[in-house]
Formats: structure tokens, sequence, C-alpha cells
């Protein structure tokens, strides 16, 4: 359950898109524990979204904070290094490594633990994932699932405070899609991070999310509430 008020962001950036620039200006909170989903049409800001409240691109302007930390602050000249911030992400552009084992993808992200603990870790994560029969497998040997649970638990490996994923579930065909949401939200719960993730699909969104957020034109908006259920009319 959501217990406090954390993540707090507040970013003005310019963006130039195919039908001229506009401005990102995203006024954000989020509770401990609670999962917010991004949904709005391509080219909304979305990725860009993410990507500046990890670190990895800077914004013209803004704070971002996290339990009480300032990651970001341009009007101090404060700005952590990623690696600075207790983050995971799951990002279309941050694959797994295809010359590594699952075992040492997650292992990596613990490098900094003493072997055995680090052995125990990794073991305790695959069978989190249901791949505990696939340590040694290489991810052109996973099936896209797989793949993203690997990702899902390599980003929750160090139990960072927010986790971000974007479309993290896309390219997944819609039986797999489904079952990961499942999967997906366990994780979570299990975890305790505040988790904010893009999607295009509205009903991923509802099914998955404690609270939907819309992104237009670079502006944030609630979502609209779901069509009213069908009534059954007696003739
Ligand atoms: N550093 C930047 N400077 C200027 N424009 C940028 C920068 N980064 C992204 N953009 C532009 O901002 C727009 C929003 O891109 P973004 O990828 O954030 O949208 P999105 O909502 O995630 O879209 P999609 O749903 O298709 O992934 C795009 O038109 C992109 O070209």
């Amino acid at each position: 359950m959501p217990t406090a008020a954390p993540l707090d962001v507040t970013l003005e950036t310019r963006l130039s898109g195919p039908e001229g620039p506009f401005t990102l200006d995203v006024g954000l909170k989020a509770m401990a524990g609670e999962f917010l989903v991004l949904t709005g049409p391509s080219g909304a800001g979305k990725t860009t979204l993410l990507r500046l409240i990890a670190g990895l691109a800077r914004p013209g302007r803004g704070r971002v904070a996290m339990a009480g930390q300032v990651w970001c602050d341009t009007a101090r000249g404060i700005d952590l290094p990623v690696r600075a911030r207790s983050l995971g992400f799951v990002f279309q552009d941050y694959a797994l490594f295809p010359n590594m084992t699952a075992a040492g993808q997650i292992g990596f992200a613990l490098h900094d633990l003493p072997r055995r603990a680090r052995r125990d870790r990794v073991a305790e994560l695959l069978d989190l994932a249901g791949l505990s029969g696939l340590a040694t497998a290489f991810p052109a040997q996973l099936s896209g699932g797989q793949r993203q649970r690997l990702a899902l638990v390599r980003a929750l490996a160090r139990q960072p405070k927010l986790l971000l994923l974007d479309e993290p579930l896309s390219a997944l065909d819609p039986d797999t899609r489904a079952r990961l949401q499942d999967q997906l939200r366990r994780l979570h719960d299990l975890f305790g991070a505040t988790t904010l993730m893009t999607s295009h699909e509205t009903a991923e969104a509802r099914r998955l999310a404690d609270r939907v957020l819309r992104l237009e034109a670079g502006r944030l908006g609630a979502a609209p509430p779901p069509p009213p259920s069908l009534r059954l009319v007696r003739v």
C-alpha cells in the first residue's frame, strides 16, 4: 500500500516534434509503492520524461526528488549521475547484454556484493523470474517474455526506490503480454518500489496501475474514466 509521497518532479524542457517545437512541462508526485502508468499519443514526451527523471537527459529547468534526496535541481546546479540515483529501468534502448548469461546479467548489477552473497541473490532473483533452469542461457536462447522477466529482475536487483519502465511489454504477443502484466504487478508489490511505466494500451494501464496519467503534447492530465459498463435491459 502506498505510504508517503516521495517522488516529486517538476520539469520543463523544450522538445522538437514533427509538428514543431513544444514544451514538456510536467509536475508529478507519486506515493511510495505507487504504480503509475503514463499513457498518451506517440511523440507526447513519455520516454523523454522517464529519461529526464533517470538522469539520462538534462532538463531545461526543474527539480527531481526521490525519498527526500534531490536528484536534480537546475536552480541549485544539482544533477546526480544515473548510478547515484536509486532507480532501476527497463528501457527499449537498454537491452540485455547479448554475450552474457542470464545469471551474469543479474550478477553484473550486483557486482559489489561478496561472491557468495551475490550467487545466492542471483539464484533468488532468477527463481522470482521463473528462470532458475536458464541461469546459463544467453538472451538469444530466451523467449521474449523470458527476456523481459530477466530485464525486470535485473532492474530490481538492487532494490531501487524507483522503477522506470518504458513500454516493457510492447514487443510481446498478447498471451505473453497478459501473463507478464500479472507478473510485473506481483514483482512491483513484492519489492515495494514506486513504479512509473509508459504504455500505449489503455486497458493494460488500467489493469496495472494504481493511477493512470495521460501526457499530451508535453502536458499531464488525468486519464479519462473507463467507459461505463454495459447495462442489461430486460425486454
Ligand atoms: N533532446 C531532445 N531535444 C529535442 N527534442 C527531443 C529530444 N528528445 C526527444 N525529443 C523529441 O520529443 C518528442 C517526444 O519524444 P518521446 O520519445 O519522449 O515521445 P513518446 O511519448 O515517448 O513517444 P512514443 O510513444 O512514440 O515512444 C519527439 O518528437 C522527439 O523527437
